[in-house]
């Protein structure tokens, strides 16, 4: 567990990023620190790995004072995940990842193993290892990040904003493999974002922070988005709370509309093969080319996943799949909008 106790960071220059925090990060769940920008998300991160030493407080890591613990021998059971992943650019993927078993004296082969090992499991392709960073996608990038925080197995990992630099639909895939990653290795993860949503799809507790680091409000997220602590958490919940509801909402909210009852949407026909899967969209003013369909699952995606697939889609609509992968219909926007005004309380994230 990570408790700040009283822990403030005043600059030199008078500056007070934090005033006094008093907060328990508990073992093995996801802690989102979540507020407007400059209000000591970072610094508070900071101070559980040393790269900012409190003015006054103490951080504890398991009952230890971090301030009594070698930084860089601290820092090496510290995952730490950063935006745009901070990649060495001249190393290649795999020696990227495998940055701290060297650090810590493994021979090579046996770093190399955990690496690929680790490039697996954050779901990216063995030939991935070779390449360097700037051969990938941003959201690729992001995934060697964090392949590259667990390397060493540290139990706690810090991630400062780590999604935000690449775009929705990337980032609730890279959201997805988080928690799919901490129902496997239940890391003690303490995790920055200013966005809401981000939070309350991946945060056990969610903490809403206000200026000099001061707590607005510490619930989970059902707690959170259904009883706000004040005016000013309501507010910064955003004045729709029923959008903020969206990565909440399990998908099968919304009406589909049943393949049988015809493909064609407007100029817009949805190719499927001899399987029933979708292959794309056609636009019959142009027959020649092939627009891709996204698609969701409604019984396990959430009203964001298939909102998301109707922004991408050329048609506006999305395509309702089942488990392997068959059509089974389709949703317009307007239908997931539709879905989340109906009056449902918001679920809180089950897993
Ligand atoms: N070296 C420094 N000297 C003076 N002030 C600083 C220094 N570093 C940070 N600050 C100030 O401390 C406050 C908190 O900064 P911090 O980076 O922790 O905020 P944040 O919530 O992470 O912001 P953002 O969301 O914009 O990244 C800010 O007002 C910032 O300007």
């Amino acid at each position: 567990m990570i408790r700040f106790d009283g822990a403030a960071k005043r600059h030199p220059d008078g500056t007070i990023a934090v005033e006094g925090l008093d907060l328990d990060v508990p073992a093995g769940r996801i802690t989102v620190l979540v507020g407007p920008s400059g209000c000591g998300k970072t610094t508070i991160l900071r101070m559980v790995n040393r790269m900012v030493e409190p003015t006054a407080g103490r951080v504890l890591l398991d009952g230890t004072d971090v301030a009594r613990l070698e930084a860089a021998k601290l820092r090496r059971g510290i995952g730490y995940v950063i935006q745009q992943a901070g990649l060495f650019p001249h190393r290649r993927v795999i020696d990227n990842i495998a940055t701290v078993p060297y650090l810590l004296g493994w021979d090579r082969k046996k770093a190399r193993a955990r690496a690929a090992e680790l490039l697996e499991l954050v779901g990216l392709a063995p030939e991935t290892a070779k390449r360097y960073p700037f051969q990938l996608s941003g959201g690729q990038q992001q995934r060697v990040g964090v392949a590259r925080a667990l390397a060493a197995d540290p139990p706690v990992l810090l991630m400062d904003e780590p999604f935000s630099a690449v775009d929705p639909v990337v980032r609730a895939g890279l959201q997805e493999e988080l928690l799919r990653l901490q129902g496997e290795l239940n890391k003690t993860v303490l995790f920055v974002t200013h966005d809401i949503e981000e939070a309350v799809r991946l945060g056990d507790q969610v903490v809403v922070l206000r200026e000099h680091g001061r707590i607005a409000q510490l619930a989970d997220p059902h707690t959170l988005l259904t009883a706000p602590a004040d005016e000013s958490v309501a507010a910064f919940l955003g004045r729709d709370r029923g959008l903020r509801g969206l990565g909440l909402r399990p998908a099968a909210d919304v009406a589909v509309r049943p393949i049988d009852d015809g493909t064609r949407h407007g100029s817009w026909e949805l190719a499927l093969d001899d399987g029933g899967r979708p292959t794309g969209w056609l636009d019959h003013d142009r027959p020649t080319e092939v627009h891709p369909a996204p698609a969701f699952h409604p019984g396990t995606d959430t009203l964001r996943t298939a909102l998301d697939a109707t922004v991408l889609s050329p048609a506006g609509i999305a395509v309702a799949v089942d488990a392997e992968g068959r059509a089974t219909g389709t949703v317009s926007r307007e239908a997931v909008l539709a879905a989340l005004s109906e009056e449902r309380p918001v679920s809180a994230r089950g897993r």
